[in-house]
């Protein structure tokens, strides 16, 4: 399975900005997959901008409940139809600034797979769980209490993963700083363990993203990690020229 290069735009973008990031993007064959999350109001005009390219675009978050009474609310079968394939959900942003408890994120994550859209289920540990020695504990937990079920038989249409997990480490997010190559091997396995428990077959070959601080300077040596089947990146993929950079460190494995 080629590795999945997913760009997470966070609350940055403009409508402005999207036909240089497409123009960019376009032409490009990097040989990873790409997947670019902006804000929901730019899935559309992006997508269209792509005009066609095989870029998949994805959201970064979803309601729990596929319509109704929500104020302020997206709903996931309007994001599938707004053109996301996947959506981002979990984000240790999402959990702190708004509360999102594991077992949010399980239904969310139902409801994003009934919609037809890829979850791509962040876990991570704080700094001060990392230093006390129980970051995979920690990421155990919210394994066990954020994946659905569904994820062990779910397949959709025309996607090869029925669902991808990113280990985002909180103390990583943003600040330049990154595990050891060791302690990002060792957490992998420790989820690919911890899937294979939960999910059987599917849990032995759902993507794990390495995501925190990934730059074009140390895509290389995190991507050629055991069991790192991509990058979730923040920062460095808002430019296209970065996040291109990463991705063809990908494709160089
Ligand atoms: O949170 C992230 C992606 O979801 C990582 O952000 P940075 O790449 O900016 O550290």
């Amino acid at each position: 399975m080629p590795q999945l290069i997913a760009g997470n735009w966070k609350m940055n973008g403009t409508l402005a900005g999207i036909a240089a990031y497409a123009a960019a993007l376009r032409p490009a064959s990097p040989g990873a997959e790409l997947l670019v999350c902006p804000p929901a109001p730019l899935i559309a005009p992006l997508r269209a901008a792509l005009d066609g390219a095989p870029v998949a675009l994805g959201a970064q978050d979803c309601a729990v409940k596929r319509s109704g009474a929500h104020t302020g609310d997206l709903s996931a079968d309007l994001l599938a139809e707004l053109g996301a394939t996947h959506v981002i959900l979990g984000h240790s942003e999402r959990r702190a600034d708004h509360a999102e408890s594991s077992a949010t994120v399980r239904e969310k994550a139902r409801t994003a797979i009934a919609a037809g859209l890829v979850p791509i289920i962040c876990v991570g540990e704080t700094e001060a769980e990392r230093d006390s020695g129980e970051a995979e504990t920690v990421v155990r937990a919210q394994l066990a209490g954020s994946l659905p079920e569904e994820l062990a038989g779910q397949t959709v249409p025309g996607v090869v993963a029925p669902g991808i997990i990113a280990y985002e480490p909180v103390w990583a997010i943003g600040t330049g700083r990154t595990p050891t190559e060791e302690d990002v091997a060792a957490m992998h396995a420790s989820i690919r363990a911890a899937l294979r428990r939960q999910l059987g077959a599917a849990g032995a070959t759902m993507p794990i993203l390495y995501g925190g601080s990934v730059k074009p300077s140390n895509a290389a040596s995190l991507l050629a990690l055991p069991e790192v089947g991509g990058a979730l990146v923040g920062g460095a993929s808002l430019k296209a020229e970065d996040f291109l950079a990463i991705a063809s460190a990908a494709a160089r494995d």
